[in-house]
Parts: C-alpha cells; structure tokens; sequence
C-alpha cells in the first residue's frame, strides 16, 4: 500500500514566515513597520496560547505586536472603544480579536466594528463579500482557508495534479473556516460540495471528493473509508482529547486530534495534512502575511 504524501504544516509555514520577514525588512527600509494587536478577552487556557503564538511569530517577522487582554467580566462597550482606538493608531495595520468571545458579547457587533483594512482574519462583511465576488486585491481572505489552499498547491505540484475540475468536498460550513474554503475552491475552478451536520449519507458524499477538507470539530470523524483512494486531505480539526497516562503536575494528559482519523486515511490519501503540525502552523502564517500586505497596502506607494 502506498502511503500518502505528508503535507508538512511546520516547514510550509515556516518558507512562508521567511517570505515574510525578509518583505517586512524591505517596507521597513521605507519607514513602514507592520503592526498587529491582538485582543483577547477571557483566561481560557486554548486562546491564550493561540495569541501567545501569534505574538511570538509576529516579533520573529520584525513587525509591531500589542496584546491587549481583558477580563471576562469587561463590558462590550470597553471592548468596542479599544477597537475604535485601534482603528484610528496609525501604527497597527491589522487587529486580531480572538473568538470565542464571552456569550454575554455581540461578537458580529465587535467584528464588525473593526477597519475592514484592519481585519486581517477577513471576517468583516466587507471581506466576506470582496472575497465572494471575487476582489481579491482588497480582499483580505481568512487565515485557515488561505494556508490550506497554499497546502492544497503543495500537494497538487507533489502529486502532478490539478484543482481545476476537480471534486472538492468541504465538510463544515463556518463562517471562519467552511464558508471562505468552499469560495476559495470555487475560484480555483474545483466542483464544490458543501457537507454539514444535516447532510445525508456524509461518508458517501466525502468518497466522491478529489480534495476532502474536514473543518467540523469533532475528534477523527473521517474514517479511512470516507476517503477516495488519491484523495488530497486537509484536515483544520484541533481537538483536545485525553490521552493516556498523567503530566507532570499529576493532570491527566491530553492531546490534539484532528476532525480524520489520520492514520486509517493516510493509507488510502494521495496526501494528507497532520494535526498537530498541519493547517494549525499556516493559520498563524498566514495572520502574517495578511498583517504584512495590510500594512503595504496603508503604505504611500513606493518604488
Ligand atoms: N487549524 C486551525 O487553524 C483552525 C482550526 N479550527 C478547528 O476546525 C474545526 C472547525 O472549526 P469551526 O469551523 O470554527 O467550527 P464550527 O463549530 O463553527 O463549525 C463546525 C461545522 O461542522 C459541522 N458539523 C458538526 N458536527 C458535524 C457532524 N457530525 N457531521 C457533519 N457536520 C458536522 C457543523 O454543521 P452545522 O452548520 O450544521 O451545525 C458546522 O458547519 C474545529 O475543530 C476547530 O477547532 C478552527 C479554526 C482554525
Ligand atoms: N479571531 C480568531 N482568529 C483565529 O484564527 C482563531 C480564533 N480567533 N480562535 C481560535 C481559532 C483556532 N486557531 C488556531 C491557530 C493556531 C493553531 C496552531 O498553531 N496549532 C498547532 C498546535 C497548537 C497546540 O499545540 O496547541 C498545530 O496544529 O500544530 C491552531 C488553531 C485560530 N483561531
């Protein structure tokens, strides 16, 4: 049996971190410095160690990194104010605010609140629809489906393939994830199906796919023979699940699964993407390259 081509998140993201500092080095020669702020709100432990990572990643690029962090408890209209602050300072060209929000927050009101220039997660309308109809100089594409298709390049270039024509399946139909992938897919000229938790007969519908992208959340759903022999699978699935045995503090261990049980797919795929060390790694590359271009586009143009 033929094992499938390793789709390897770390090494990809890091070509295009390396893209990205040496062209922040350049803008920054013209006087420019890309500026992120990230804002969270809340303790939770998983978001605190995304943003931890995306500020780590942004300093290692040479940009400008702010982490505002608030408290559960602090009210929208703070929250609304910090973004407005941020909209108006000229040294921050993309604002990241982690999600979840708290239930108590609007988190539409929050995000739409936000410079759509500045939206470097590309979840503002405005975004949604450039990226719907098509703009794609001023759109600003989200972070998971944008690394996923540059995965999606690497494995079709291994594999002597094209997407044109091709079956693309996503399952999950987020706004962040599932949505923005499908459009992606569509521009690249694949036939795409979108799949969700009323879909009939999942399996079946993810056999016909070409390129299968799980995006669902649940812990190594795609089974094996959910995937067409060849098949190129993108799997953004993080899921904590116990693990066996205790850490060192005594608490039972735990580790990340993806939405495909990567083991059974990965002797059936074409090429497959590992969690973790998958489309987790190019979600914060990509947070780079989307505060980097924001902060050209803002720029007075150059020579
Ligand atoms: N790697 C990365 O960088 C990122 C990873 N993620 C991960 O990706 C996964 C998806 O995230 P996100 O899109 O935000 O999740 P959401 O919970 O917003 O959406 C999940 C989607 O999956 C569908 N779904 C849920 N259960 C089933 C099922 N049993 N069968 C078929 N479809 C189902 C839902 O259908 P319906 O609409 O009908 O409810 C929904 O459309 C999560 O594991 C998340 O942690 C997310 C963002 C970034
Ligand atoms: N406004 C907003 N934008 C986001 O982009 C956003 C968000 N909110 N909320 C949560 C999700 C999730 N997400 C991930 C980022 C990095 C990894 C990542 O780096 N994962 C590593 C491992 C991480 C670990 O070990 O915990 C990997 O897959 O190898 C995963 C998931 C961004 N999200």
């Amino acid at each position: 049996m033929t094992k499938a081509y390793l789709l390897d998140g770390k090494a990809i993201a890091e070509e295009t971190l390396g893209r990205v500092a040496r062209e922040t080095a350049a803008l920054r020669a013209r006087g420019v410095t890309p500026g992120l702020a990230t804002v969270l709100v809340g303790e939770d432990p998983a978001s605190q160690s995304y943003v931890a990572s995306k500020g780590k990643a942004a300093r290692a690029c040479g940009f400008h990194s702010v982490q505002h962090t608030l408290p559960t408890t602090t009210d929208e209209l703070d929250l609304l104010a910090l973004v407005e602050s941020l909209n108006a300072d000229p040294t921050i060209h993309g604002i990241l605010v982690q999600l979840p929000l708290p239930k108590t927050m609007n988190a539409a009101r929050v995000l739409e609140l936000i410079d759509p220039r500045k939206d470097v997660d590309g979840f503002h309308p405005v975004n949604v629809g450039l990226l719907s109809v098509g703009e794609m100089d001023r759109a600003i594409v989200p972070c998971t489906p944008a690394g996923s298709m540059i995965m999606l390049d690497k494995a079709c270039a291994a594999l002597g393939r094209t997407l044109a024509g091709a079956e693309a399946v996503v399952i999950g139909r987020s706004n962040i994830v599932g949505k923005p992938m499908a459009q992606l897919l569509l521009q690249r000229h694949c036939t795409v199906t979108i799949a969700h938790s009323r879909t009939r007969d999942l399996a079946a519908v993810a056999r016909r796919a070409d390129v299968l992208v799980a995006a669902v959340g649940q812990p190594e759903m795609v089974r094996g023979d959910w995937v067409k022999p060849g098949a190129i699978v993108i799997d953004v699935g993080i899921n904590r699940v116990a693990g066996e045995g205790l850490d060192a503090s005594g608490k039972p261990k735990t580790r990340l699964v993806g939405d495909v049980a990567y083991a059974e797919a990965a002797e059936v795929a074409g090429a497959i993407t590992p969690v973790p060390g998958g489309v987790g790694r190019m979600t914060v590359a990509m947070l780079m390259a989307n505060t980097l271009e924001a902060a050209r586009r803002a720029a007075p143009a150059g020579e």
